[in-house]
């Protein structure tokens, strides 16, 4: 049986470029960047008063001066003005160009206002350094510099960027067209009361959820558990998605056709199953210009954790989007999984305050169990190769929330 690196890089190797598509800069929040963003002037792009008072020339205050009279005011967004007697000062305002001929901000709080013969002015009440208070033409990022790589997500300090320099629209990374697939004669609408046999459609949702989470949207269709209804049903839809994400009817039952459908329509299967619990059912494939299919088992921990362990990087991959670094966490509590599969954990993530990460096994009856997911952030990676895992040991982690 293939072991979880393994699955892994064959699912990774499949990955294909889903191309870009152009949209206005507002509506790009969570999408992944395709383009270089670059300053189209320096930042900031002029001196930039950073405090509400004077600008004054530093060589007076240096000579001794201390009182200095008001010529004028620059306000923000007001075209440059320029002090006509260097003795003199410039009320400013935060925002501001810093007027010609100066080159030190006083805020009012180290001043103090007065009026002589009709003239106001300002007397300094503090020690006053060359250049205080202004914020330097170029001094954070120089003009034509990179400011965002491609395969970055875009989220709320990249919107301000993309504003600052202009980029009315943007080029971003195309959405997976995602089908999920529900199977099961169980399954009964979520509106609907069921019989004691049955139970309410689930997984579809979660799925669901847990794609929008990612920005992408998806549609589910139910399939019942039989081969040639649902060979009909899939049949029509082979080339009008990206993924399938398909729920159930992946193991060693009677009625699990799904297998056998997949490849029936065309399907290349590139493995089944996978040594690991949950999710040993597993089945991957894809199409010829056609989706890739991730077969997810249906107990609910089993697929929720396929996703978040496979499918999630498959669809980061295809956007080409930076994959995040794997977190770890410390072990709280020794756990014994005799097992030959790797073993995903589900735990509750709690920072120490001394900065340490501790996962907290949670109680958990096995991959049916669904309200089990209610207490867990993600799940643990705990070796196939070894059976007793103790406390304070690290280990990786993949997080759901
Ligand atoms: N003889 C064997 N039996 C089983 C094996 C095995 O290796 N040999 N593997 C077990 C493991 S591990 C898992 S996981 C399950 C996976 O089975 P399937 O993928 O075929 O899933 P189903 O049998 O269709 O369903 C399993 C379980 O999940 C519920 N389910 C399915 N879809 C939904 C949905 N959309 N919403 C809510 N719940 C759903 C379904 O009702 C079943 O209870 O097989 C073991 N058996
Ligand atoms: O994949 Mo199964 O999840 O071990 O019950």
């Amino acid at each position: 049986m293939l072991t979880v690196t393994a699955a892994y890089e064959i699912i990774m190797q499949t990955v294909r470029d889903l191309g870009t598509e152009t949209v206005p800069f507002e509506r790009a929040t969570g999408r992944i960047l395709r383009q270089r963003v670059m300053a189209d002037r320096p930042f900031p792009p002029f001196d930039r008063v950073m405090m509400d008072g004077i600008a004054i020339n530093f060589d007076s205050y240096e000579r001794g001066q201390q009182i200095f009279v008001v010529e004028d005011i620059q306000a923000a967004g007001q075209p440059r003005l320029q002090l006509s007697n260097t003795a003199n000062c410039i009320e400013v305002m935060t925002g501001a160009i810093l007027p010609e001929l100066t080159d030190t901000v006083i805020p009012y709080e180290h001043l103090e206002a007065g009026e002589h013969e009709g003239f106001k002015r300002f007397t300094v009440n503090m020690p006053v350094k060359k250049g205080q208070h202004i914020h330097v033409l170029g001094s954070d990022v120089s003009s034509g510099a990179t400011l965002i790589e491609p395969g970055v997500q875009i989220g709320p300090a990249e919107i301000g960027v993309l504003a600052t320099v202009g980029q009315t629209t943007v080029e971003v990374s195309r959405k997976p067209r995602v089908l999920i697939l529900a199977t099961g004669d169980e399954l009964v609408p979520v509106h609907e009361t069921p019989d004691v046999h049955q139970i309410r459609m689930s997984n579809a949702f979660s799925l669901q959820a847990c794609l929008e989470t990612m920005g992408i949207e998806a549609r589910y269709i139910h399939l019942s558990d039989d081969q040639e209804s649902m060979l009909a049903a899939l049949t029509p839809l082979i080339r009008e998605s990206d993924i399938w994400i398909s729920s159930g009817a992946v193991s060693a039952g009677k009625y699990d056709h799904l297998p056998a459908v997949l490849k029936q329509l065309g399907m290349q299967q590139l493995f089944h199953k996978v040594q690991q619990r949950p999710g040993k059912p597993l089945l991957f494939g894809q199409f010829k210009d056609g989706p890739v299919v991730f077969a997810l088992p249906g107990n609910p921990v089993s697929g929720f954790m396929c996703f978040y362990r496979y499918v999630q990087h498959w669809i980061l991959g295809a956007m080409q989007a930076q994959i995040p670094e794997l977190s770890y966490a410390v072990l709280a509590e020794k756990v014994v999984f005799e097992t030959n599969l790797e073993y995903f954990l589900p735990v509750k993530l709690v920072a120490k305050p001394t900065g340490i990460v501790t996962a907290i096994p949670q109680p958990y009856q096995g991959s049916g169990d669904l309200a089990s997911l209610l207490k867990a952030d993600g799940f643990l990676v705990l070796p196939a190769a070894e059976s007793v895992f103790e406390e304070g040991h690290v280990f990786a982690v993949w997080k759901f929330r």
